[in-house]
């Protein structure tokens, strides 16, 4: 399967914090999240793979080139949404989409409008009029008006009434099936990655921890439940992590077999990609 992004052994340091030489592939059609906590390094990924900031080390390859010496053919290929994006916040919506307009080689301005008109986005209102959600569409329905290939979104869903989100992830999922589009997405939300995500990335503290197809990841991961008795019985360590709770316990395994071997009683029940960041978070 061909891969529109590869990333490796990249790394970036900051006083207080370091990407890891992290390995990350995005294929080509399909759609990956990408998650972690809070300060993860999500963010300073995707500015890595926007030639926003610089690496300290590694490579980047994205549509098969080198994303820094490829930077102004790789940016025409992509519609990137992002929180502090490029915007003039003292003109309107139209007079911003004229002036990026020039700098894409396929702006489609009746797609443009198109998009508009389905965010419910009025040409003549300022940016620094429009609700952050209200943002967020714009900056999506620029995104989207260049006939991009590969979308790359920085929380794209934060900020959005449930409403929109769900359109959001409906929309995403008709640029993946009737466009073929590859899509590349950040949110705390991991239940939208639960209905359209074919792939997951996790980041915590700067480290890669997998990066798998949902249904590798399903069948990987289980929530084990149990009394505290058979906890006392039982090898921790089979844990990513897990919690005591009035009734006994509940964890997260990624090693099912070990942990029915050595307690066949307790309770074995599937992990949402919450359950899977919550756990590895307490670590
Ligand atoms: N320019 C910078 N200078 C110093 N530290 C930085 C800089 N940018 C980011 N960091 C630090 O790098 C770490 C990762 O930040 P990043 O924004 O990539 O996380 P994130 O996973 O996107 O978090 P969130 O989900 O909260 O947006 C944080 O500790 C942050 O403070």
């Amino acid at each position: 399967m061909e891969n529109i992004i590869e990333v490796r052994q990249v790394s970036k340091s900051y006083t207080d914090f370091k990407l890891d030489q992290i390995d990350l592939d995005v294929k080509k059609g399909f759609i990956t999240g990408f998650i972690g906590p809070n300060g993860a390094g999500k963010t300073t990924t995707i500015k890595l793979l926007m030639n926003l900031i610089k690496k300290d080390a590694g490579e980047i390859t994205i549509f098969g080139s080198d994303n820094v010496s490829h930077d102004k053919a790789i940016k025409q290929r992509i519609g990137f949404v992002y929180d502090e994006c490029c915007f003039f916040d003292h003109l309107s919506i139209e007079k911003n989409a004229r002036l990026i307009a020039p700098f894409y080689q396929d702006w489609d301005q009746q797609l443009f409008n198109d998009y508009l008109k389905r965010f419910h986005l009025s040409p003549k209102k300022k940016l620094k009029n429009l609700s952050k959600g209200m943002k967020t569409k714009f900056s999506l329905a620029t995104a989207l008006s260049h006939h991009a290939e590969l979308l790359i979104m920085d929380e794209p869903t934060a900020g959005l009434d449930p409403i929109f989100r769900r359109e959001l992830l409906d929309i995403l999922y008709e640029l993946l099936e009737d466009e073929k589009k590859s899509i590349f997405f950040s949110t705390h939300i991991t239940s939208d990655l639960d209905k359209i995500a074919d792939y997951i990335t996790f980041i915590n503290n700067g480290k890669i921890i997998f990066s798998s197809s949902m249904n590798t990841i399903q069948e990987s991961y289980k929530l084990v439940k149990g009394t505290k008795e058979i906890l006392e019985t039982m090898d921790t360590s089979l844990f990513i992590s897990y919690q005591r709770n009035n009734f006994g316990f509940q964890g997260l395994t990624n090693k099912l077999s070990e942990v029915v071997a050595s307690a066949p009683n307790v309770l074995i029940e599937p992990a949402n990609l919450e359950d899977i960041m919550f756990y590895h978070a307490r670590q």
